[in-house]
């Protein structure tokens, strides 16, 4: 299938913000690890479809942020996707490597999408009250709970993108943690889902 059968509910604008961040992605990820060598060849199956499905789950929202951004997935393809779909909608990028940062930055500003990147460890940010929080590929369930009762307003979501160990971790995590979930099947791994999670508190 190809990126114009994938993208085809987006407008003309919001794709082509798309194709310049993949070229960004492509040519700096040449100097900076921003995402696998190998995915490269299936970046739009593989990085920004993946980003896009958290997008639908969640798509009104004033506030969202997304914990460990890396090259953006999915923090990026959020605010890009926000840009057309949700102009009252703003995302955060928490990332604490400052290379990765300058390239967030350079992706927003080439695309002209108002994104914010701090540039800092998401255990030092100062707490977010976002509505909706994500992260793809940062810790565990356990780690991304602590993370997100930090950043959620109590009120909010998380959706985590989480691989084929995901029930393993969320035993884990029912140990240390109450909390609700629905889990998502991905439309990307047959043996991923997005964990859409709320109302978390600590197990006293
Ligand atoms: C494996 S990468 C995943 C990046 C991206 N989410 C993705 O799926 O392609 C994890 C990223 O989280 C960042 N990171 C890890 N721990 C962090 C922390 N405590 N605070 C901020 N960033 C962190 C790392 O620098 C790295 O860029």
């Amino acid at each position: 299938m190809s990126k114009n059968d994938i993208f085809n509910d987006v407008s003309r604008e919001t794709f082509e913000r798309l194709e310049t961040y993949v070229d960004l992605l492509v040519r700096w990820n040449s100097k900076i690890n921003l995402v696998s060598k190998t995915t490269i060849p299936q970046v739009w199956e593989r990085h920004l479809t993946d980003s896009a499905q958290l997008f639908s789950l969640s798509s009104t929202f004033t506030s969202w942020v997304d914990m460990g951004s890396g090259g953006g997935f999915p923090g990026l393809v959020i605010a890009i996707y926000a840009a057309e779909f949700c102009s009252e909608g703003h995302v955060t990028l928490i990332e604490s490597d400052q290379r990765k940062c300058a390239f967030l930055r350079t992706v927003g500003r080439e695309t002209g999408v108002d994104v914010t990147v701090i540039s800092e460890r998401i255990e030092s940010v100062p707490p977010q009250n976002a509505d909706v929080i994500s992260a793809r590929a940062l810790t565990s369930l356990d780690g991304l709970l602590e993370f997100s009762v930090r950043h959620m307003d109590p009120n909010g979501t998380a959706l985590f993108l989480k691989g084929a160990r995901w029930n393993l971790e969320l035993e884990e995590a029912k140990r240390l943690w109450r909390f609700r979930y629905e889990a998502h099947q991905s439309k990307t791994d047959p043996e991923a889902v997005i964990l859409e999670v709320g109302g978390i508190e600590r197990v006293q």
